[in-house]
């Protein structure tokens, strides 16, 4: 069978795009070839998904008639742009999707000269198919492109489309969100404990907990704020937390987290 899909990276996220891809039909495991540099993270993914590994990255390009999709750190883009400068044939002509933290249009468009790119940031929920992805068009693509894109990230998600001057702020908010979330998760769970509960439980309570909060916020359309005001009696245990909270700077924390890491998604495009 023709191979279709390219991966470049076959880490966290790029191991979580493939699975999903897989279960959904979108690609055979015949159709998919990956490269990753580590001998012994190859043979997992040979052996875990039946796919074709190589640690040759200009071997995808050749290969992959359909997409590459680009899921290595932001750090090594430049390295593999240039290793695969002057290699790139005029032939290759596959849809290049990048998932790279900063990694800008422009960049992507210098090392793959003439080629339609999509840029683009999942998130980790992906892994379970409830992640968000946003993305953005690059000069080359055409719809069949962007039905590709979609379609992929569909299978791991929810998928919007932004434009390019917004990535960095969808990095620090959807993308690096999972782990405020999880930090957020692990430190209910820790107060509970600290108000004596045993932990398995307060594990259970903290999770779902913010599970359904958020099913409720989904389902029932209302903003957070009059959720607030639903759960907060008056003079009772609510309001004491969120003045605890307040005290704490608990929203304000979050607002720049959400502006650091957009920052450092600049930053690492630079
Ligand atoms: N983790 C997340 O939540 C999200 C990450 N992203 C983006 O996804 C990308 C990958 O992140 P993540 O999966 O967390 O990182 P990982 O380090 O888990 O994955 C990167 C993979 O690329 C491999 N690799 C390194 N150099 C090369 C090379 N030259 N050619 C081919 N493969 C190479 C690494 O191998 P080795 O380990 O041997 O170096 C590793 O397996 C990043 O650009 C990040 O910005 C986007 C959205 C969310
Ligand atoms: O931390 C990072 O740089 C990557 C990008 C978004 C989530 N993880």
């Amino acid at each position: 069978m023709t191979i279709r899909f390219g991966l470049i990276g076959g880490g966290v996220m790029g191991e979580a795009l493939l699975s999903r891809l897989l279960v959904h039909g979108i690609y055979q495991p015949s159709e998919v070839i990956v490269s990753e540099p580590l001998l012994a993270r190859q043979g997992f993914l040979q052996q875990q998904y039946d796919v074709t590994v190589t640690a040759d990255n200009s071997s995808v390009f050749a290969l992959a008639s359909e997409v590459v999709f680009l899921a290595v750190k932001p750090q090594v883009f430049s390295a593999m742009a240039q290793e695969l400068a002057g290699i790139l044939e005029a032939a290759y002509s596959p849809l290049v999707i990048s998932i790279l933290a900063g990694v800008s249009l422009n960049q992507l468009e210098g090392a793959f000269p003439q080629l339609p790119v999509i840029r683009a940031m999942p998130n980790t929920p992906a892994t379970v198919g409830a992640g968000i992805t946003a993305m953005c068009l690059g000069a080359y693509t055409n719809t069949k492109h962007q039905q590709i894109a979609q379609q992929i990230f569909s299978a791991v998600g929810e998928v919007v489309e932004v434009s390019e001057t917004l990535m960095d702020a969808v990095t620090g908010l959807s993308g690096s969100g999972p782990a405020y979330v999880a930090l957020m998760v692990e430190a209910l769970a820790d107060g509970g404990v600290a108000a004596g509960l045993p932990r398995g439980i307060a594990n259970q309570l903290a999770l779902q907990t913010v599970l359904g909060t958020a099913r409720l916020l989904e389902e029932s359309k209302i903003h957070p704020a009059e959720l607030k005001d639903r759960v907060t009696s008056p003079g009772g245990t609510t309001i004491a937390g969120v003045a605890q909270l307040e005290r704490a700077g608990f929203r304000s924390a979050l607002i720049e987290a959400v502006r650091a890491a957009a920052q450092r998604s600049q930053e690492l495009g630079k």
